[in-house]
């Protein structure tokens, strides 16, 4: 039995990446040699084992039969007469599909050395077909590696596959989990050009795929294009660093411009709730983890407010923290600003432009924060008030700081 390190280690190596992880194929061994030589199984008709100390995943040289549409649909087969080019033969890009042996020789039968300094993703064979997950994978290393194109006869191959329907059977689970691993990419707008090329964006996210074509008012936004802003909100996220929760809010605040009436174009009065409203249906869709739902219905709801806050009085800036629950979760609300942040420096021409909203908000947060709630209550329950009078009194308190916090 051979054992070749392959794919993501063996590309990234060759990049010049650092490697975090790396992934083996085993040629000419039995899932049974495999066991008693003390690899972990891992899945029950998937021939991956865990390496018992490092714990890295060798999987079985493989190919791939399709049984049925969709990631569920999936049979394979595994002999030791499987060859290492037939295992490479049946993955997703050349630049993905390398093995090194462990004396370090490179084996490159689809010259991914060749599409790695050309800079292209280009998928092996027809067997990525195989699997409609790979188009989401492709759109993410676009995202990754900026500077890579998708092979003409790649985007061919995804446009027919999602043509064919292939995408509408993806899972859920998976379609968030390339969607998330390409939030936090390098260049995130890549993503969705790469998945609007092929029309996969109009099956799996139609409220954005809807965005572009829709006007804004060329006053607030120079790009005027609705799907354009999203994209330079999405780079300028990835630009501050913003990690995936707000990445994802900045994904959804604007949804609503979507359905905005035509007769009010390009206008966009009440687009915030409207964007709250497809935000949900699209979380549940896609089984969204709360932490990313919760901060992005703030964001949607919230980001004209935000933006306008600097005309805010104290009364009003405690109403808006309080609406973003910014007592309970600060930490949150430090995302929920840089989301906004992201929305207002995501304009053409404006991305250098300050956002001072930040600092005036966080400004008032931490002084409306420094009043001692648990002091008032206890004053208050002293004098017999009842709760609600408490809490008026602890919001009077805070309207008490944040306007002297605002003065200075
Ligand atoms: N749907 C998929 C998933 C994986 N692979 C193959 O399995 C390898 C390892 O998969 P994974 O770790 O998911 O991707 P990497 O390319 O290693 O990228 P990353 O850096 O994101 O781990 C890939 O390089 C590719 O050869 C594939 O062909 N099709
Ligand atoms: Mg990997």
């Amino acid at each position: 039995m051979q054992t070749y390190r392959v794919g993501g280690a063996v590309r990234d190596a060759l990049l010049g990446l650092p490697v975090h992880d790396n992934d083996w194929v085993v040629v000419g061994a039995t899932p049974e040699e495999m066991i008693l030589g003390g690899y972990l199984p891992v899945g029950k008709d998937f021939p991956v084992f865990l390496h018992p100390r490092t714990r890295e995943e060798y999987a079985l040289a493989r190919t791939e039969r399709k049984t049925a549409r969709g990631y569920h649909g999936f049979a394979f087969h595994t002999d030791p007469g499987v060859t290492l080019e037939e295992d490479l033969a049946r993955r997703d890009l050349t630049i993905n599909a390398m093995a090194q042996a462990e004396d370090g020789t490179l084996v490159d039968p689809f010259n991914g050395q060749g599409d790695l300094r050309a800079k292209m993703l280009r998928h092996v064979t027809e067997a990525f077909r195989e699997d409609p997950v790979r188009i989401l994978r492709v759109a993410r290393f676009a995202a990754r590696f900026p500077g890579f194109s998708v092979a003409p006869e790649t985007q061919a191959l995804m446009r027919a596959m999602v043509a064919d329907g292939e995408v509408d059977a993806l899972v859920p689970e998976r379609v968030w989990q390339e969607l998330a691993r390409g939030l936090g990419e390098q260049r995130p707008s890549r993503m969705f050009e790469v998945l609007r090329g092929c029309g996969a964006l109009a099956v799996l996210l139609p409220e954005v795929e809807r965005l572009w074509g829709v006007p804004q008012r060329a006053d607030y936004h120079p790009e005027v294009d609705t799907g354009v802003h999203l994209m330079m909100v999405l780079d300028m996220a990835a630009r501050l660093q913003a990690p995936l929760p707000a990445r994802f809010a900045c994904l959804t605040h604007d949804l609503g411009k979507g359905t905005t009436p035509a007769d009010i174009l390009p206008r966009h009065l009440g687009h915030e709730a409207r964007s709250v409203d497809l935000l949900l249906v699209l979380c549940e869709r896609l089984r969204v983890p709360n932490e990313c739902r919760e901060l992005a219905e703030v964001v949607a709801r919230e980001h004209g407010n935000i933006h306008r806050s600097e005309a805010f009085d104290a009364t009003a800036v405690v109403r808006l923290l309080e609406r973003c629950d910014a007592f309970r979760k600060p930490d949150r609300f430090v995302q929920v600003l840089l989301a906004c942040e992201c929305d207002a420096r995501g304009r053409l021409g404006l991305e250098e432009r300050p956002y001072p909203q930040r600092d005036r908000l966080l400004a008032a947060l931490g002084a409306a924060r420094a009043v001692s709630t648990a002091a008032i209550a206890e004053e208050g329950q002293a004098r017999g008030l009842a709760g609600q009078a408490i809490g008026q009194r602890i919001h009077q308190a805070r309207i008490a700081a944040v306007a002297a916090a605002l003065a200075h």
